[in-house]
């Protein structure tokens, strides 16, 4: 077995994005969440562990970090991959910045790149601003996130005050001449010690000519795209013919639920949409549950026919999220939604529930702690950064699809169902349990 690339993702939906991303090579991809136990190996040939340290303290941040990044060398690794936002989500104190740092000093690198780019889901970086479509970042609904409102576009301002040393960009005109160019805009960057480079790209090709000149550096950072030429690039061995196969998709009962506590505009047009099929539906008020707590929504949820996938959603415009954390502050409103959604994750795996769509990367991460899943299976791609996740760690196995807020469209949630029951997939009838 080769070295391998071993990644650490800053939240659960981000994992699931790069996992995908990272599995289109045929590259074999173990999905773990949270550091893994001592003696989980084997080891396959991308290892990506999710953490929920987005949003966390700076010193938990890095110290989460560090103990993925020891689990990861101690299997093996020894080339490295920090996955954030592609729409650099961070807080004013951010963790992207001291995390890249922390991981450069441990391995002794002197320099990584920041690319965030994904332009298949219309993230471009261009003279270091940060664009959604065509809109800067600081425009674009991203600017009303309830736990990361971002209002600057500038990645160099954005990065600066979260890290010691020197940052600098690699426009769009450097990348456009090719890997060459930029393999001698870092070494020049190097000798001058910059050690954080933030990199335009627009378009895949751009993210290509990245990957060609930095593959061989110790730590990227960036969003998953970047890292999605990086198997191939690597020579990985999961890559040959003899190694790869179709990918085994296990059996899960057809019972479904959706769970979205994304606030984003993307989701409150998925909700919005799929609410219009007429679907049995819950909606979570973070002030009630203040008050008096997930009582209703569980007996609400005992009383429904999973067959038609019912939908429980904390999913509100900014104006009604603005009118809940001043009430309950942002941190807290936060908190009591995603533990509300992670009892009904519960309470619905109890009752037998197979399949759960789970919207926002938050409110991932807390539904995927709660169901104790450590290992998941990469399956099929329902939109660009979205897939199929299998786990098969516990007594049944259970199909997780993780949405990033702003992925997927407004269809995503029936697209999402519809893939597993034979559709898009070319599953095998699953027949249910
Ligand atoms: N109605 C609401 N009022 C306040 N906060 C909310 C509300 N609904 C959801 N939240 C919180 O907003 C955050 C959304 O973050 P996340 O789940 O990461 O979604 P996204 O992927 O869109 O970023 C979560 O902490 C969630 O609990
Ligand atoms: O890179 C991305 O945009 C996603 O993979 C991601 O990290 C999304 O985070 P959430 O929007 O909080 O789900």
């Amino acid at each position: 077995m080769n070295a391998g690339l071993g990644c650490i993702a800053d939240d659960f939906t981000g994992a699931a994005d790069l996992a995908a991303l990272l599995a289109r090579s045929g590259a074999q991809v173990n999905l773990r969440i949270g550091i893994p136990e001592k003696e989980a190996l084997p080891r396959a040939d991308c290892e990506v562990i999710a953490l929920k340290c987005r949003t966390i303290d700076r010193r938990s941040a890095v110290a989460e970090a560090r103990q993925a990044f020891d689990w990861l060398k101690a299997s093996g690794v020894s080339k490295f991959f920090w996955k954030y936002c592609s729409t650099f989500d961070s807080t004013p104190k951010g963790n992207i910045g001291p995390i890249a740092e922390a991981l450069m000093s441990d391995l002794g690198a002197s320099q990584t790149i920041y690319c965030p780019a994904f332009p298949e889901n219309g993230r471009s970086v261009f003279m270091g601003h940060l664009f959604v479509g065509r809109q800067l970042l600081s425009e674009s609904p991203l600017k009303d996130h309830p736990l990361t409102p971002m209002r600057d576009s500038c990645l160099l301002r954005l990065l600066e005050p979260q890290v010691d040393g020197a940052v600098a960009l690699i426009d769009r005109n450097t990348i456009s001449l090719g890997p060459d160019a930029v393999r001698e805009k870092l070494k020049e960057l190097r000798n001058k010690n910059v050690a954080n480079v933030i990199m335009d790209a627009i378009v895949p090709a751009d993210l290509q000519v990245i990957a060609e000149a930095c593959h061989d550096m110790p730590l990227l950072t960036g969003g998953s795209a970047i890292a999605e030429p990086l198997p191939k690039l690597m020579g990985m061995d999961s890559l040959k013919p003899a190694a790869s196969g179709p990918c085994q998709v296990p059996r899960t009962d057809r019972k479904a639920v959706v769970l979205s506590g994304s606030c984003s505009e993307m989701s409150n047009l998925q909700v919005e949409t799929y609410l219009k099929t007429g679907v049995p539906s819950y909606r979570l008020d973070p002030v009630e549950i203040s008050k008096h707590g997930p009582g209703e929504v569980l007996a609400w949820l005992r009383r429904q026919d999973f067959c038609v996938a019912p939908l429980i959603y904390a999913t509100a415009e900014p104006d009604r999220v603005r009118q809940a954390q001043s009430r309950l502050g942002p941190v807290r409103a936060g908190e009591l939604v995603e533990q509300a959604i992670s009892d009904c994750a519960v309470a619905a795996r109890e009752i037998g529930v197979g399949r759960i769509v789970v919207a926002g990367g938050e409110t991932s991460g807390a539904v995927t702690k709660a169901l104790n899943v450590t290992k998941l299976q990469v399956g099929p791609e329902i939109a660009a950064g979205v897939p199929w996740c299998f786990s098969r760690d516990a007594d049944q196995s259970i199909a997780l699809a993780l949405k990033s807020g702003n992925f997927g469209t407004q269809t995503f949630f029936s697209e999402a169902l519809g893939l597993l029951d034979g559709g898009k997939a070319g599953l095998p009838d699953e027949g249910g349990v």
